[in-house]
C-alpha cells in the first residue's frame, strides 16, 4: 500500500512501472482500479444509475472498467467518450466493456456521474466546450465521483487548468498525488479516499518522503521518569507576555516534565507549574538540564527583543524559534542555528526569511527551505508543511479553520517545543506536536480561542497513547 506517500505525475509513472516489471501487466492494475473505484460507487449510490464519462488515456481506460463492472453489480450504467481510446489498455478495457459508448457532448444525465476523462496525465487546460459539458453533466448528478483527480486540475501542484465541478468523493489510485493535499484543487471535493491498487511504496521509491501527516503513536512517561527526564523547556519571555505563557502552558501540556518561563517577571495568569526565572540567572538558558529551548512567542521586535534571541542562540541548544525571532533572524548576521531547530514560520515570515522561495508549492518550498537552514520547517497555514533537512516532508492538510485565531501559532510553537524536549528529534516533534494542535483544534469546537485550545491537548495526546 501507498502508506500515506504523495507522489508527483512522474513518481507515480514510477511506481508503476516498477510494479509492471514485476511481471504484473498493466492491464491488470487498471482492473484493479476499476474494480476498486466501482466498489466505492456502488457502496455509496447502490443502484441509482451511473454515467461514466471517459477520456483517451487510462483515466478513461479505468472508466470503461467502472462501467463492466457496475454492470456486474447491476446497476444501470452508460458510459459516455469524449475521444477513442489511445492506450492499449483502454482500447482493451473498452472492448471488454463491449456496450455502446456515447457522445458526451450529446449525452443525457444520470443520478451518478463519474469522471474518468483525464487523471495524472493532463497536460493542459481542457477545451472550454467539455469543460462546460463535464460542470453541466455534474450540477445534474446528485452525487458526483473523479476517478484519480478531477479533470482540469494539475497533478503536481494543484492548480486548477480549466473550470471543474464539485465532487463528493475523489477516489485516488494507489497513492496520493500532490494535488490532493494542496490549494486550490483539495477544496474541488467534501471527501476523498486512497484506493489500493497493488503498488509497494517504500521508503526506497522516489516520493516517498513526502507522506500526510499521520496520527503519531506517543508513549506515557517511562516507570522512572521524572520532572527533568521528561524534558525541561525554557521558554524566553518578550515584550508580549501572553504570548510566552501561552506557549509555555503548551509545552507542559504537551509532556515535558518541567516547563520554565525566563524572564518573565509581568507574567501573573500563567499556570503555576509553570515556573518563572530570571532572565538574569546565569543558567536560565544554558543550564545542561535543559532539553529545548523556545524563542519569539511574543519576544518583540526591539534591540534587546534581539539581544535575548541572540542569547538563545548562544547556548547552542535544541530550539523551537517562532514569532518575532523568525522577524529577527530575516535581517543581520546571527550566530548559527542548533543542530537540532524547529522554525515554524507563517506565509509572511516565511517570505521574510527565504525571499527567494516565494514561488511554487508549500511542500518545494518548505523542502528547500529546511535543506538549506538545517532545521526542520514548519510552514503554517490552512495546509501546514513539516519539511526536514534530508527531504523528508509530511503534509497536515485537516486542520480545522478555525485555527485561524490570534495565539494559535503560539500554541503550535509550545507544542514543538514540549515534543522537542520530550523526544530529542525535531521532525518527529514538530510532526506529533502538528498533530496534536490540529487535534486539539478538532476537540475544541467551532468558533474556541487559543487558550481553549490547551485544554484539548490532554485529551488529543490520549487518543495517540
Ligand atoms: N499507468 C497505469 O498503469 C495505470 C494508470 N491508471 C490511470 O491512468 C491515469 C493516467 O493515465 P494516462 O497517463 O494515460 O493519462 P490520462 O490522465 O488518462 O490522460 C492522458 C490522455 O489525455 C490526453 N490529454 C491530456 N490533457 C488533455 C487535455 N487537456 N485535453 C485533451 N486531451 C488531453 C493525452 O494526450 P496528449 O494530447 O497530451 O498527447 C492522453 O491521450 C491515472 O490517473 C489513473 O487513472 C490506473 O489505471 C492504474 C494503472
Ligand atoms: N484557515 C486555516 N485552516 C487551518 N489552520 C489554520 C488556518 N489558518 C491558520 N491556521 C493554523 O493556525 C496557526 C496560526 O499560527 P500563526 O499564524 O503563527 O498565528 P499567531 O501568530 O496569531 O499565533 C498555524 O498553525 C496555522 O497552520
Ligand atoms: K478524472
Amino acid at each position: 500500500m501507498s502508506g500515506g506517500a504523495i507522489l508527483t505525475a512522474a513518481e507515480m509513472r514510477a511506481a508503476e512501472q516498477a510494479l509492471f516489471a514485476t511481471g504484473i501487466p498493466e492491464y491488470d492494475v487498471m482492473v484493479r482500479a476499476g474494480r476498486a473505484v466501482a466498489e466505492m460507487v456502488w457502496r455509496v449510490g447502490a443502484k441509482r444509475d451511473v454515467l461514466v464519462l471517459c477520456g483517451p488515456g487510462n483515466n478513461g481506460g479505468d472508466g470503461y472498467v467502472i462501467a463492466r463492472r457496475l454492470r456486474e453489480h447491476g446497476v444501470p450504467v452508460r458510459v459516455a467518450a469524449m475521444a477513442d481510446p489511445a492506450t492499449e489498455s483502454a482500447k482493451r478495457a473498452r472492448d471488454d466493456w463491449g456496450g455502446p459508448v456515447e457522445d458526451i457532448m450529446a449525452c443525457a444525465p444520470a443520478h451518478q456521474l463519474v469522471d474518468a476523462l483525464f487523471g495524472t496525465g493532463l497536460t493542459r487546460e481542457l477545451d472550454a466546450s467539455l469543460a462546460g459539458r463535464l460542470c453541466d453533466l455534474a450540477k445534474q448528478a446528485n452525487h458526483v465521483y473523479a476517478v484519480d483527480l478531477p479533470s482540469g486540475i494539475a497533478t503536481d501542484d494543484g492548480a486548477i487548468l480549466s473550470p471543474v465541478p464539485h465532487y463528493h468523493l475523489c477516489l485516488s489510485l494507489g497513492a496520493w498525488k500532490r494535488a490532493h493535499m494542496l490549494r486550490p484543487a483539495a477544496l474541488c471535493w467534501d471527501q476523498m479516499a486512497c484506493l489500493d491498487i497493488g503498488l509497494d511504496i517504500g521508503m526506497a521509491t522516489p516520493g516517498a518522503a513526502v507522506r500526510r501527516l499521520e496520527k503519531p503513536r506517543l508513549s506515557a512517561p517511562a516507570d522512572d521518569a521524572h520532572k527533568y527526564r521528561r524534558g525541561l523547556v525554557a521558554v524566553v519571555a518578550g515584550a508580549m507576555a501572553g504570548a510566552a505563557a501561552l506557549s509555555a502552558e503548551a509545552a507542559a501540556r504537551a509532556g515535558a516534565g518541567y516547563v520554565r518561563l525566563v524572564g518573565a517577571q509581568a507574567i501573573v495568569d500563567a499556570p503555576h507549574a509553570i515556573v518563572r526565572v530570571s532572565s538574569r540567572d546565569e543558567d536560565a538558558l544554558t543550564d545542561p538540564r535543559i532539553a529545548a529551548l523556545l524563542v519569539g512567542p511574543g519576544l518583540g521586535r526591539t534591540e534587546a527583543a534581539a539581544q535575548k534571541l541572540r542569547a538563545a542562540l548562544e547556548a547552542g541548544q535544541a530550539m523551537a524559534v517562532d514569532a518575532d525571532a523568525l522577524w529577527h533572524l530575516g535581517e543581520g548576521a546571527w550566530p548559527a542555528l542548533p543542530p537540532r531547530a524547529i522554525l515554524t514560520p507563517h506565509e509572511g515570515e516565511f517570505v521574510r526569511l527565504f525571499p527567494d522561495l516565494a514561488e511554487g508549492t508549500p511542500i518545494d518550498r518548505a523542502l528547500a527551505a529546511a535543506a538549506r537552514s538545517g532545521a526542520v520547517v514548519v510552514l503554517k497555514g490552512p495546509v501546514s508543511v513539516i519539511a526536514a533537512p534530508d527531504g523528508r516532508a509530511a503534509i497536515a492538510d485537516r486542520a480545522p479553520s478555525w485555527l485561524s485565531t490570534a495565539g494559535t501559532g503560539d500554541v503550535l510553537a509550545g507544542l514543538c517545543a514540549g515534543r522537542l524536549a520530550v523526544t530529542g528529534d525535531p521532525f518527529g516533534a514538530a510532526c506529533e506536536a502538528v498533530w496534536l494542535h490540529g487535534e486539539a483544534a478538532r476537540r475544541a469546537g467551532p468558533a474556541f480561542i487559543a487558550d481553549d485550545l490547551l485544554h484539548g491537548i490532554g485529551s488529543a495526546i490520549k487518543a495517540c497513547l
